[in-house]
């Protein structure tokens, strides 16, 4: 399945106001990883993942999405292969309802209105937010535009999942649902997040990105119990490996989905 790797070398990004986000990053993430990118503020994390479905384009360095190089003839090819959820949902919501903007994707893909249809529902049922589907996205609360968001980008049916701070202004238990449903996710999925519990529930492996380099990338139980680490990229150990009576038990441990091929993955 080297259609849906990801891979990223040397890549550098300066904004044109001379500020230098990114310096130098790379990694590669295959088919079938629910990969999780942590970091401080400004680490790098948004500016990085905006380079994975072109949004942003390599000054310097490259991404390889499966076969293709990002450039900005592949663009169109990457955007179908890679579903971007963005920081702020209202980014991605644009049209009068939510309807709208769930079918929009599949409409541009030229898919027939039935299956548009089927896809709406399905994605805003996965979301639990099919009640909302005929409200304006401008009048629904944070969390509600951030499971829309989601759907919009469920509906497309990606290869490779990418999303950033998925569970940012979500209630405990649409939280909940989110992780579950991405457990459930079999491609590729890679999450920016501050969210270290949901890490430890869902990834196998991180990328610590420190002031745009790659501090350390591993197996998520090590790094997230290397306190000498997370305390340079300032971060905390996840609640549950603090030796919290309350929620240690509840432990789940990273997804251990099946790829479409029977593959288990890592
Ligand atoms: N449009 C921009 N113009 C100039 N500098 C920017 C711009 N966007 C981000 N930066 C800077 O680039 C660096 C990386 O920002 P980025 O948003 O990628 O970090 P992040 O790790 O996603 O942070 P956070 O956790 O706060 O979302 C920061 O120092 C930020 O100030």
């Amino acid at each position: 399945m080297s259609h849906h790797i990801v891979e990223v070398g040397d890549l550098h990004y300066t904004y044109p106001d001379g500020h230098s986000a990114l310096s130098g990053v790379s990694f590669r993430i295959t088919h079938g990883e629910t990969v999780a990118v942590v970091g401080a503020n400004g680490a790098g994390k948004s500016t990085l993942l905006l380079h994975l479905n072109g949004c942003l384009v390599p000054q310097s360095g490259t991404v390889r999405i499966g076969d293709f190089p990002l450039t900005r003839k592949t663009l169109q090819h990457v955007r179908r292969t890679v579903g971007m959820v963005f920081q702020d949902a209202d980014d991605q919501l644009f049209m009068p309802h939510v309807y709208d903007d769930v079918a929009f994707g599949p409409l541009n893909l030229g898919l027939p209105p039935e299956e548009v249809d089927r896809r709406v529902t399905n994605a805003l049922s996965t979301v639990g937010a099919l009640h909302l589907k005929d409200r304006p996205p401008y009048r629904l609360s944070g969390g509600e535009k951030r499971a829309v968001a989601i759907a919009s980008v469920l509906s497309m049916s990606p290869d490779i999942l990418v999303m950033d701070e998925p569970t940012s202004n979500l209630d405990p238990k649409s939280r909940r649902q989110l992780i579950e449903l991405l457990r459930t996710f079999h491609h590729t999925v890679i999450v920016a997040t501050h969210d270290l519990d949901m890490v430890l529930d869902l990834c196998s492996r991180i990328i610590v990105l420190h002031r745009g380099t790659v501090a350390a990338d591993g197996p998520a139980r090590e790094i997230l119990q290397n306190d000498e680490l997370l305390d340079s990229a300032r971060l905390e150990r996840p609640l549950r490996l603090q030796g919290c009576p309350v929620c240690s038990p509840r432990e789940s441990g990273p997804r251990q989905g099946f790829t479409p091929d029977g593959d288990e993955s890592p």
